[in-house]
Formats: C-alpha cells, sequence, structure tokens
C-alpha cells in the first residue's frame, strides 16, 4: 500500500474549517479527531459538523477518528454519514468485532485505536475484522504533543502481526509526526500518517504535505 499523509484538522482554525481543508489538496485523507470530554479530557466536534463537512467535500476521505466513550453505539452514525474510514478505541467498545462489521456493511473501512498503554498482541486474534489499526503516539486528546519513541517497537510488531494475518491492512501512526519524526515511523511499518500541528503550524501547509510524504516514501515506498 501506498504512504498516505492525513492531516489532522485539531490545530487547524476550527471557525474555518472548510477554508482549513482547501488548504491542503496534496493529503490523501482528512483526519478529524471526535472527543466528547470523557474517553479523552478535551472536547472538539461530533456529527452535526462531520455531516457539513461530508456535504461540502464530496470527494475528500473523510478519516474519522472517534475519542469517545460508548464507542459501539456512536461510531455506526459516522458510517451512516458516509465517511471513508471510521476509527474508535478499542478501550472505549464492549464489541469491538460487531461494531466493525457494522461499520463495514454500511460501507467504511473499520479501524481500531489503540492508546499508548494498550498493548498490540491481544488484537491480533480479531485484526482481520479491521482494515487499519490507529497507533497512538502520544496521550490522546491534544495535538503538539512529543512524539513517544516508545511506540516505535509496537508498530514494528503491529507490522508483523498485520504481516502474518496475509490481509492488507493499514497502519495510521497519529500523535507527533513532523519532519523530524515520519522517517523512523516509515521505518517501524507505518503507511498511514497523521499530522497535526506540523502541517497547519507551516507556512505552506501543502507544501509540508508533499514533504511527509517524500520523506515517508524515500524510507518505503509502500508496505
Ligand atoms: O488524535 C490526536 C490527538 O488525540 C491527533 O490526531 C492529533 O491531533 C495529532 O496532532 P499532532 O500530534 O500531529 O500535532
Ligand atoms: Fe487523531
Amino acid at each position: 500500500m501506498a504512504n498516505r499523509i492525513h492531516p489532522s484538522v485539531l490545530n487547524a482554525n476550527l471557525a474555518s474549517l472548510d477554508g482549513e481543508i482547501r488548504r491542503i489538496p496534496s493529503s490523501a485523507g482528512i483526519h478529524i479527531d471526535v472527543m466528547d470530554n470523557h474517553f479523552v479530557p478535551n472536547l472538539t466536534l461530533g456529527l452535526p459538523v462531520v455531516e457539513c463537512l461530508r456535504n461540502n467535500h464530496r470527494d475528500a476521505f473523510l478519516d474519522v477518528h472517534l475519542m469517545i466513550e460508548n464507542a459501539d453505539v456512536h461510531a455506526p452514525a459516522y458510517a451512516e454519514l458516509g465517511c471513508e474510514s471510521v476509527t474508535f478505541h478499542l478501550e472505549a467498545s464492549h464489541a469491538p468485532i460487531r461494531t466493525a462489521r457494522q461499520i463495514r456493511s454500511l460501507g467504511s473501512r473499520a479501524s481500531i485505536g489503540l492508546r499508548p498503554q494498550t498493548p498490540i498482541e491481544p488484537l491480533g486474534d480479531i485484526i482481520t475484522e479491521f482494515d487499519m489499526v490507529l497507533i497512538m503516539t502520544v496521550d490522546p486528546g491534544f495535538g503538539g504533543q512529543k512524539f513517544l519513541d516508545g511506540m516505535l517497537g509496537k508498530i514494528r510488531r503491529t507490522r508483523e502481526i498485520v504481516k502474518n494475518s496475509g490481509q492488507e491492512i493499514w497502519i495510521q501512526v497519529d500523535g507527533g509526526v513532523s519532519e523530524s519524526t515520519i522517517e523512523q515511523v516509515a521505518d517501524a511499518g507505518a503507511d498511514v500518517f497523521v499530522a497535526g500541528s506540523a502541517v497547519f503550524r507551516a507556512d505552506d501547509p501543502d507544501a509540508m504535505v508533499r514533504s511527509l510524504k517524500d520523506l515517508a516514501d524515500a524510507r518505503c515506498a509502500g508496505h
């Protein structure tokens, strides 16, 4: 799978989301962080805003990252809206297989997210239920944090598990990805890179997207 850069709009101007998304046409996807102030200590946006983004950006690949409790109840609604990818957290789900199947049956890619402290190994048994695994490389809740180097081993082990599954499952890395960290993340086995502050704090966000893609491709053009 070719590397993909999915900028997170968390650190964009949230009052001008439409315009912010138009600033990054080179992106393969738009990463939207939905937070409920329970699963994480921060509150962002939810279904009504994502619905407006869907209507205004019909051609965009919307990659929704749900950091919310009761994921089994809420996640399918994002698939119903037509988001291409819906990530919910393992820690917030009582029935991850059922929820993944529901998301897929609605035509979206199902993805499972893991906090830094949550081990990847138990997911091995059910990984084929998912189209993507999201490895958090900061504590979820805020953009602009430092990449946790200790997560590189977990990314490598995830790549092994995916390889052994024989299926094409994307590995997304989220948190602290920038020009200075993306090469080691690509080396470790990721192929979908979320970058929030690195992109939106750059003078030219779209040039930064292209630079991140080039850096990742130079390490590995695909897994
Ligand atoms: O899900 C999250 C934070 O919880 C991320 O998507 C961040 O928004 C990424 O921002 P940077 O770490 O790249 O600034
Ligand atoms: Fe995220």
